[in-house]
């Protein structure tokens, strides 16, 4: 049985998938893959077994990617997964930036006792909101969740203006044609009654608003975060705050600087808490996962590039090797030169590193027995592993 380890609570039905397919999850000391959510894996020592990680979510800030690249490890995301739940929360929240909902509510059951009818509507008054139609709203990042909300504020009657730089071709096409795409980010946060953020917590994301963009914002902007902390500099929003630069700020990642503040909504990052998103993305991490470790397909890589083949043959050598001149010459003369016929050969590559899936049909023992070792010592190679198909 293979061991699979998990952090976080994941849910049942990415686990039941996993028992189904033969995996013991959480026994042992050699795990061959991590299923994990929020865990902070920087801080973690991943066994030399790891081969694969999934993260059951759309952000990966939380794992160690350089490192694991280096050693060979593949590591998944499930995009989309979750991006439901997140926009069902966003919208929530721009509600509640639009309307005093969460004072009204105190102030509701503290009318208890006596004509409550009478003090309801009389004090009700103090707890006046706005429409968010006709309001023009900001995206910032137009990807799986970003995109989603975009389009529901058009049907809630917002004006909706995007920026995303790096809009990819799965989610421009699902972008609705009313949505206004900014050239900067600046002409977003000029224009925007709301602002919303969906990006990834990257080195040049840390702080993608900070105390220069929110000084572009009109003093009564909304901000919402629901994408990660560090994406925006909670003390210069507190700042701008505090002088009425900024009339709300509304985020899923709590911070101690933000506690108790009259203008701050915090939610505990529950964006993806739904228990339809923890059960698609468990699914998708546990598919991921599964598929990589019998196929050597690989599906939503953060770190390596994509390859999804039909497995055909009876054997595949999958070869992670850094992305540099004449790999695939030297990995098709090696099995030239070892009498071995390559039926199909993928390769891809992106940035610093490149996969290539060998298809093969003759493999016999001796040849097995000295393969995996012989190409781990080609140059610039970093791990190769051998998939046999149990349907042939
Ligand atoms: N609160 C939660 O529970 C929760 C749940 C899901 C996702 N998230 C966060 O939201 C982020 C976005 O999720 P997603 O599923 O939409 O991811 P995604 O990868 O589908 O989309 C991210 C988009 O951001 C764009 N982008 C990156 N940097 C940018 C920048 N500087 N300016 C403008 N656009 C930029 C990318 O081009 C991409 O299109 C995740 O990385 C994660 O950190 C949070
Ligand atoms: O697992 C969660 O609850 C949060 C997931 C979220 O942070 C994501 O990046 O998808």
């Amino acid at each position: 049985m293979t061991t699979i380890k998990t952090y976080n609570a994941i849910s049942a039905t990415g686990l039941n998938y996993l028992k189904q397919h033969h995996y013991d999850i959480n026994t042992g000391e050699s795990p061959k893959g991590i299923l994990v959510r929020s865990q902070n894996l920087h801080h973690e020592r991943i066994p030399e077994s790891v081969r694969a990680i999934v993260r059951a979510g759309a952000g990966f800030n939380n794992i160690p990617i350089d490192d694991l690249s280096k050693r060979g490890v593949v590591v998944f995301n499930t995009p989309g997964g979750n991006a439901n739940a997140v926009k069902e929360l966003t919208i929530a929240s721009l509600i509640l930036a639009a309307r005093p909902v969460i004072g009204a509510i105190g102030f509701a059951n503290e009318t208890r006792g006596g004509d409550v009818s009478l003090r309801t509507e009389v004090n009700k008054g103090g707890y006046r909101g706005t429409e968010l139609a006709g309001k023009t709203l900001g995206v910032i990042g137009l990807g799986n969740v970003g995109s989603k909300v975009a389009n529901t504020a058009l049907a809630l009657d917002m004006d909706v203006i995007g920026y995303d730089p790096g809009l990819n071709a799965n989610t421009a096409w699902r972008i609705d044609r009313h949505i206004v795409h900014a050239k900067n980010v600046a002409e977003v946060l000029r224009q925007a009654d709301y602002i919303t953020v969906h990006i990834p917590l990257t080195e040049d994301n840390k702080f993608f608003i900070d105390a220069e963009s929110i000084a572009l914002m009109k003093p009564n902007a909304a901000l919402l975060n629901l994408s990660r902390g560090g994406i925006v500099d909670d003390l210069a929003a507190k700042e701008a705050l505090d002088n009425d630069n900024l009339r709300v700020y509304i985020t899923d990642f709590a911070d101690e600087a933000l506690f108790d503040h009259p203008k701050v909504i915090i939610t505990p990052h529950i964006g993806g808490s739904t228990i339809e998103a923890e059960d698609t993305s468990a699914l998708m991490a546990a598919r991921e996962l599964d598929t990589y470790l019998t196929t050597g397909n690989i599906i939503n890589s953060v770190n390596y590039p994509d390859i999804d083949e039909p497995f055909t043959t009876k054997y595949r050598i999958g070869i992670i090797h850094e992305n540099v001149p004449n790999m695939i010459s030297q990995i098709s003369k090696f099995f030239g030169d070892n009498n071995i016929n390559i039926e199909q050969l993928s390769n891809r590559a992106v940035g610093a590193y490149a996969y290539t899936l060998v298809a093969i049909n003759e493999f016999n023992e001796v040849q097995q027995a000295y393969v995996k070792t012989a190409l781990d010592e080609i140059p610039h190679v970093i791990l190769t592993r051998r998939y046999v198909n149990v349907n042939i």
